[in-house]
C-alpha cells in the first residue's frame, strides 16, 4: 500500500490539471494519478513516469514505450483528452519541448495485452502542417521502388524514406540502412515483442516491419515519409495513429508484372515463383479490401509517375517549394499553461504570472494528428501579445 503523493489535489480547476512539486507533476485520469518527473527508474537521463492507483492504493511502475524525452529540470503538464497528456519541457527549444504521454488508445490497449502490464507511450510533438505520410503497396515487380525513387530524387526536401528491417538477404546493390536494415530474426522478433515496430509481416518467407524509429527520424526531418510495405503491412497501418493515404501500385497485366520481376533478375527462380503466385493474392486484396484511398496501373512509367506527383498534389510550381520550418522558440522552466479548447496558452513571464505577457504562446492543437508509436503531428505555435488576440473574453489566465 502505498502513501498518496502530498501534492495531489482531488481536483483540479477550469480543467487544468497541473499540479507540480520540484520536477514531478500530476495528472489525475480517472482513477489513476500520472506522477511525470524525476529520471525513470531504469535510465536516470529520460523523464520517469509514475501511476499511483487510486482505487487500491497502490503505486505501478508502468512500461513506458517510445523515445522517451530527455530529463529538464521542469516541465508543465496538461490532460488533453482522457488519453493523452500533453507535456511541456522547460529549458527546452520548440523542436524538443511539446511531447504527448498516452494511456488507453488503441495502441496501448494492444501493448498491455502483450506485456501483461500497465503501459504508457511516449510520443513528441512536431510542430508545422507536415502531410501525411504515404503508404505504397503492390505486387512484387511492379514498379513501387522504381516510382518512389524518382520521388525521392525529384524532391530531395520534401520526402524521406522510411528504412524498414528486413529478414531477407540484401541484392547485390541494396546497402544496409539505405535500402533496408538488414536483420537477424531473433533480433527483430525480440524487438517487436518491446513495441518497436508500428507494424511486420511475413511477405514471402521473409519477416519485414517498419520501426518506430524509421518514421520518426523521417518526421523529425521536417519530411513526408514514405513507406513501402504490403498489403498486410498496410492493414496494420491503416489500423494504428499514423493517418496515412494509401496508394496501391497495380500492373497493367500479370504477364507484364512477371516480364518486369525476371527482368530485374534479382531472384531465383523459385523465389519468382512464389512472389508471383503471391502477387495473384496481392492484386485481389488491392482491388476488393477498401483499404486504398487509390489505385495507379503502372503502365507507362513516366504516366504512372505523373499520375503519382497529381496524387500527392505536386503540380510544377510544388517542385522548388521547401518545407518552412516554425521559427525555433525558447521555452524557459517557469512557464504556466493554460488549456481552452483545442489551444494551450503559454506564459513564459515568470515575473507577472496573472498578467498576459509579451512572450506568451499559443499551441494550437486542433490539427492534430499521429501519435505513439511515432510522432504526434500538426501541432501550431504562435506568439500573442494578449489573450484576447487568440481567445475570448473568459479565457483567463489560471
Ligand atoms: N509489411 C511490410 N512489408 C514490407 C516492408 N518493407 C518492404 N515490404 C514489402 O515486402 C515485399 C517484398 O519486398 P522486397 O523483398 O524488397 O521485394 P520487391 O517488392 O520485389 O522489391 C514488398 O511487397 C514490400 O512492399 C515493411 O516494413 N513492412
Ligand atoms: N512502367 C514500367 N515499365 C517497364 N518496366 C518498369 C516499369 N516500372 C518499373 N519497371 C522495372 O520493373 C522492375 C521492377 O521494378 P521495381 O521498382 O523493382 O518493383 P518493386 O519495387 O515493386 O518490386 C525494375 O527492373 C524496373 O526498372
Amino acid at each position: 500500500m502505498g502513501e498518496a503523493p502530498a501534492f495531489f489535489a482531488d481536483s483540479f480547476p477550469n480543467g487544468v490539471d497541473l499540479k507540480s512539486k520540484g520536477h514531478e507533476t500530476a495528472i489525475c485520469v480517472g482513477s489513476k494519478i500520472y506522477v511525470i518527473g524525476g529520471a525513470d527508474q531504469e535510465s536516470l537521463s529520460v523523464i520517469g513516469v509514475r501511476i499511483f492507483d487510486k482505487s487500491s492504493g497502490e503505486w505501478i511502475n508502468p512500461i513506458v514505450v517510445g523515445t522517451q524525452p530527455k530529463l529538464s529540470n521542469g516541465h508543465s503538464a496538461v490532460l488533453l483528452n482522457g488519453d493523452r497528456i500533453l507535456v511541456i519541457k522547460g529549458n527546452s527549444k520548440s523542436d524538443d519541448c511539446f511531447w504527448f504521454l498516452e494511456m488507453g488508445t488503441p495502441f496501448i490497449r494492444e501493448q498491455e495485452k502483450t506485456h501483461g502490464n500497465e503501459v504508457v507511450a511516449w510520443s513528441k510533438g512536431v510542430l508545422g502542417n507536415v502531410e501525411k505520410p504515404i503508404v505504397i503497396s503492390g505486387p512484387s515487380g511492379v514498379g513501387k521502388g522504381t516510382l518512389i525513387s524518382k520521388l525521392m530524387k525529384d524532391f530531395p526536401s520534401m520526402f524521406g524514406f522510411s528504412v524498414s528491417h528486413t529478414t531477407r538477404a540484401p541484392r547485390e546493390k541494396e546497402q544496409n540502412g539505405f535500402h533496408y536494415h538488414f536483420s537477424d530474426r531473433s533480433v527483430m522478433e525480440r524487438d517487436i515483442k518491446d513495441g518497436k515496430f508500428l507494424e511486420f509481416a511475413s511477405v514471402h518467407g521473409n519477416l519485414y516491419g517498419t520501426s518506430v524509429d524509421a518514421v520518426e527520424v523521417v518526421a523529425d526531418a521536417g519530411k513526408r515519409c514514405i513507406l513501402d510495405i504490403d498489403v498486410q503491412g498496410a492493414r496494420s497501418v491503416r489500423a494504428s495513429s499514423l493517418d496515412a493515404i494509401f496508394i496501391f501500385i497495380s500492373p497493367p497485366s500479370f504477364e507484364e508484372l512477371e516480364k518486369r520481376l525476371r527482368a530485374r533478375a534479382t531472384e531465383t527462380e523459385e523465389q519468382i515463383q512464389k512472389r508471383l503466385r503471391n502477387a495473384r493474392a496481392e492484386l485481389e486484396q488491392g482491388k476488393s479490401s477498401g483499404l486504398f484511398d487509390h489505385t495507379l496501373v503502372n503502365d507507362d512509367l513516366e504516366s504512372c509517375y505523373e499520375n503519382l506527383k497529381n496524387t500527392l498534389g505536386l503540380t510544377e510550381g510544388v517542385k522548388t517549394a521547401r518545407i518552412t520550418y516554425p521559427e525555433l522558440v525558447d521555452f524557459p522552466v517557469e512557464h504556466l499553461v493554460s488549456k481552452i479548447d483545442q489551444k494551450i496558452l503559454i506564459n513564459c513571464g515568470a515575473a507577472e504570472y496573472q498578467k498576459a505577457s509579451d512572450n506568451m504562446y499559443v499551441l494550437d492543437l486542433s490539427l492534430l494528428k499521429g501519435g505513439a508509436p511515432g510522432r504526434t503531428r500538426g501541432l501550431n505555435l504562435y506568439v500573442t501579445n494578449s489573450s484576447n488576440d487568440c481567445v475570448n473574453g473568459d479565457n483567463q489566465l489560471s
